[in-house]
């Protein structure tokens, strides 16, 4: 039997609010066994580009990312938001390793294709180093990864953070038994979401069709259940979208199951 893995993603409005953050990362370090972390940030970047004068754009909850984006993305995932989150669990007693896709080589991806849209130094993910995460976690290192990649060419590249978690779960399916919750703040994904009860329990691909033609999921939720989908069909035992507060209950929230 594997040990057992849980991979926690945390997005944008957890970690951009300083309390939210903290019991956030007082619950991981509560979770037993084996862990990691993969964070986004998105609301921070759009923040210090306004600051910056530099427009946000985003196209199905992806962000076009031209020259100046790049640098700004690598600075606050790369930089503020990672090191944040690593400086926190250390006080925790977690022993954590801040790192893109770049460190060890453990997300590689390549450039999007200008297909209707350019989005830019978008990365899609083509492998991940399971081996060297593996290697990393049984050696009792928590990593924190944020959501950027390389191309083995010299180039960083954005790469959505629920994309980045999926591919980290997927990659280590082969090593662990992979249970991965998508946290945010709300309970789970919502069929009216003005109304924190109507969480729908239950979620397959053909549902999530429905969904979406019906404009019940947009914006940040498609890129989630896109990559949960994608997760459960490639070997990873669990995936559940939930509230950041529920991360240690996993009957929580909204289950992505191959088939309802
Ligand atoms: N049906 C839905 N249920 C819950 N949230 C939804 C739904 N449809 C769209 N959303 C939006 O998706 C957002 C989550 O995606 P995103 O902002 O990318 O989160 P994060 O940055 O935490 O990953 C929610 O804040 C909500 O506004
Ligand atoms: C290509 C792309 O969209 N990258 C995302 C990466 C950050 C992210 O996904 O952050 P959240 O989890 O907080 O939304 C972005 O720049 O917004």
């Amino acid at each position: 039997m594997k040990d057992k893995l849980t991979i926690i993603k945390v997005g944008g409005k957890i970690v951009e609010e300083e309390a939210s953050l903290k019991a956030l990362l007082a619950d991981f370090a509560g979770i037993g066994g084996f862990k990691l972390l993969v964070h986004g940030g998105g609301r921070s970047a759009t923040k210090l580009a306004a600051d910056m004068g530099v427009e946000t754009k985003m196209i199905d909850g992806r962000r076009v990312t031209d020259d100046e984006m790049l640098r700004i993305v690598t600075m606050v995932y790369g930089g503020l938001v990672n090191k944040n989150i690593v400086a926190g669990l250390q006080a925790l007693d977690v022993d954590a390793l801040g790192m893109t896709g770049a460190d060890m080589n453990i997300l590689r991806s390549r450039k999007r294709a200008v297909k209707e849209v350019d989005y830019g130094w978008v990365g899609d993910v083509e492998s991940v180093n399971g081996e060297a995460l593996a290697s990393l976690l049984r050696a009792g290192i928590v990593p924190v990864i944020a959501p950027l990649t390389h191309d083995k060419q010299g180039h960083l590249l954005n790469t959505n953070a629920d994309t980045m978690a999926g591919e980290t779960a997927k990659g280590l399916a082969p090593y662990f038994d992979v249970e991965l919750v998508y946290c945010f703040e709300k309970p789970g994904v919502l069929r009216d979401e003005n109304d924190d009860a109507s969480v729908i329990p239950f979620i397959d691909r053909a549902l999530y069709g429905r969904l979406k033609e019906d404009g019940v999921v947009g914006g940040g939720m498609l890129p989630k259940l896109e990559n949960a989908l994608d997760a459960i069909d490639l070997g990873v035992g669990k995936v559940i979208i939930t509230k950041a507060s529920e991360i240690g209950n996993m009957t929580s929230g909204t289950h992505i199951v191959a088939k309802i």
